[in-house]
């Protein structure tokens, strides 16, 4: 079964606070998901390999340290998924982005796809599925789904936050892949809403309603 990991650090907790209050508008959640998604790449990225160089400093030569090269690809749920495509970008700038446009049928709550577009070598590189909610699991499952179809070996979910139930659902449809929360909350409501969550995230990053 995949691991679940809730990133506890003190700048992404307060963040996320600010991010469920309901008096936060449109320019501050906007800005707010973006830090909080830059703060996550850089938890998220703490296993990438490295290997060893050497850097000539002002001073003399030191054995130093550099990425090894391993290929990412980040591939947000539109639309939600893209507020937090920026800010993980800020710190993975030769990350290639593939996109998965899924929208929940508000009746149903079962996730329609509508767009998909990703990078041609998926399978050789580690990709991280992003959405701020993880309510049903329904679309996480979908777009997992989605890529493995197309070839994707590698694949980690990071969301800001997440219903148990959709997170049991991704470990039973998907043990291979491990979740990255900022929160794990209670519950859904009857219209599928996480509770307490932050309301609807495409609604208040776009300003639709
Ligand atoms: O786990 P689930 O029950 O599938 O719900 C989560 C999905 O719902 C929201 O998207 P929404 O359908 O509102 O589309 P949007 O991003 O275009 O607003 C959210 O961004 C997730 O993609
Ligand atoms: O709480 C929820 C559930 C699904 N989608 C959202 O944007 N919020
Ligand atoms: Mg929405």
């Amino acid at each position: 079964m995949g691991n679940v990991f809730v990133f506890d650090h003190p700048l992404i907790q307060h963040k996320l606070t600010h991010i469920r209050d309901k008096n936060t508008g449109t320019k501050e959640f906007r800005e707010l998901v973006d830090e909080v998604a830059m703060l996550m790449a850089f938890e998220i990225t703490r296993d990438l390999p490295l290997q060893e160089t050497e850097v000539e400093t002002p001073v003399t030569k030191a054995k130093a340290k550099v990425l090894a090269g391993k290929k990412i690809g980040l591939v947000p749920i539109l639309r939600a998924g893209l507020g937090m495509v920026d800010g993980m970008r800020k710190l993975i700038p030769a990350a290639k982005v593939g996109h998965v446009g899924l929208y929940r049928d508000p009746e149903t709550l079962k996730p329609v796809e509508y767009y998909i577009k990703l990078p041609s070598d998926i399978e050789e590189r580690e990709l991280i599925v992003i959405d701020p909610m993880l309510a049903t699991g329904g679309s996480a499952n979908d777009a997992i789904h989605s890529l493995k179809k197309r070839g994707a070996k590698h694949i980690r979910l990071m969301c800001l936050i997440a219903a148990p139930e959709g997170v049991e659902l991704v470990q039973k449809e998907h043990p291979d892949v491990d979740i990255y929360l900022a929160a794990l909350d209670e519950k859904l409501d009857e219209r599928g809403y996480i509770v307490p969550g932050l309301g609807d995230a495409g609604d208040r990053l776009f300003g639709t309603k």
